[in-house]
């Protein structure tokens, strides 16, 4: 396949797969500030970049607007997702953020926000070398605009402020093969409420089963299960980036997370993310953690449902309760709470539950990408200890 774009960026490209002679490391070094363009890429002339300051509630509207009826969908087109703007405003607004990596497309004339793309910082490690990145993510052109060539100069005016930033590595996943995957992941999914997935045609019933058995077999417990296990509050901030940074060391790809990105991206914030620990009765040490965040997707086509209600699997650590334990209660406070389905990837170590713990695989596989940085190998998805938005 060609790439005519990808083929121009510091990228790893399909052609050097298996070339165990290029280094692991930076592709291209750094550009001096003086030399990085200074005014933005050229859009087609019915067209103007603007930035989106999401602490403005008009302009936050206008992104959830274009994401709600343009972003990601399935590929039997069953769901769209459907990020609240509360989750939008959490995903963009973590420390360190720049507004200015906040990008918005409007038509001239009528003002209308027809794309959007962002990036956000975050230190990154890659084996034993910390990385300052920017997350890439929301990249959406308006259905009616799609295949004219936008994407990439969206991607190229991103990495522009980037770079202004003196930034020069990125990381973003997408569920289209692109040069070139550090890594590949499966989608799982735990039904929660099988009665409304098999209605929207996700699920069907199983050969000789009923939907009362069906029903049945993906029941959960009333309350959790682990003694000690609450939800996460301000205070155990310091334990739990303790407990974290220790805990990811094992993968190859990680956040470099401290005690500011444990604030922002773990503690509990209502519809958005929800994060719990497991604090031992008798020692009051934190032992555990697991949390997961909410995002629905509006069903397409569907006369009797019209939101999903997904949880998805964030980050999660187990030192004394067997993950598995951890995890079923992350299943039935998410139950508790009305989701219809628990999603997680199979990074990390969630492989050593996904199957006991009813899930399903997903028929979605999600890529992940490092720009200008190239790894000596592609990535086992547990050698992953990065989720993206
Ligand atoms: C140092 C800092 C660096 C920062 C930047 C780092 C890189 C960040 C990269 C971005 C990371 C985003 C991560 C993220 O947001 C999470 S992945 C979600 C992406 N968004 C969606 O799928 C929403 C629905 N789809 C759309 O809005 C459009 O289809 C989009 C906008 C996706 C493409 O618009 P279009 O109208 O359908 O297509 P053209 O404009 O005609 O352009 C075609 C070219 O775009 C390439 N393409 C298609 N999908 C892509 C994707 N998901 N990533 C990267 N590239 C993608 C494609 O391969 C082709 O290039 P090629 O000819 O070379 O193959
Ligand atoms: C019921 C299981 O599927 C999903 O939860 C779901 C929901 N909405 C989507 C919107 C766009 C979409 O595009 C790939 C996929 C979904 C999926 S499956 C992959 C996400 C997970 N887990």
């Amino acid at each position: 396949k060609r790439h005519k774009f990808w083929e121009t960026q510091p990228v790893g490209q399909f052609k050097d797969l298996g070339d165990s002679s290029l280094p692991e490391g930076p592709i291209e070094p750094p550009t001096p500030l003086s030399e990085v363009k200074q005014e933005a890429y050229n859009l087609p002339s019915q067209y103007e970049w603007t930035t989106c300051d999401m602490d403005s509630e008009d302009m936050c509207n206008e992104v959830y607007v274009l994401l709600t009826n343009n972003y990601v969908e399935d590929d039997e087109n069953m769901f769209r997702f459907n990020y609240s703007k509360e989750f939008l405003r959490w995903a963009l607004r973590p420390p360190g953020f720049y507004r200015s990596w906040h990008i918005g497309v409007r038509v001239k004339t009528s003002k209308k926000l027809v794309a959007f793309i962002t990036g956000v910082p975050a230190r990154i490690r890659v084996r034993d070398t910390v990385v300052m990145m920017a997350e890439i993510n929301f990249l959406c052109v308006h259905k009616k605009l799609r295949s004219k060539r936008l994407a990439p100069v969206m991607i190229k005016e991103v990495t522009r402020r980037v770079h202004m930033e003196n930034i020069w590595q990125a990381a973003y996943t997408a569920g289209v093969v692109l040069p070139t995957p550090v890594s590949t992941c499966q989608y799982w999914h735990r039904s929660l409420n099988p009665k409304k997935l098999i209605d929207v045609g996700f699920s069907r019933l199983g050969a000789r089963m009923t939907m009362s058995r069906t029903i049945k077999l993906y029941k959960l417990p009333d309350q959790t299960v682990t003694p000690g296990f609450r939800k996460m509050e301000p205070h155990d901030v310091p334990a739990v980036t303790r407990l974290l940074r220790n805990y990811l060391k094992q993968f190859v790809v990680a956040p470099d997370f401290d005690e500011n990105d444990v604030e922002h991206w773990l503690l509990s914030k209502e519809g958005v993310i929800d994060s719990y620990l497991v604090e031992s009765p008798q020692t009051h040490e934190i032992t555990d953690f697991c949390s997961f965040y909410t995002l629905p997707s509006s069903i397409l086509g569907n006369q009797n449902h019209t939101t999903l209600k997904a949880a998805y699997s964030y980050y999660n650590v187990s030192t004394k309760t067997p993950l598995i334990q951890l995890m079923n209660d992350a299943l039935i406070v998410a139950k508790q709470k009305d989701f219809d389905v628990f999603n997680a990837l199979d990074v990390m170590q969630n492989d050593s539950f996904l199957k006991e713990l009813k899930f399903g695989p997903g028929d979605g596989k999600l890529h992940y990408y490092l720009y200008n940085y190239r790894t000596k190998h592609v990535l086992r998805s547990s050698e992953l200890g990065l989720v993206l938005l």
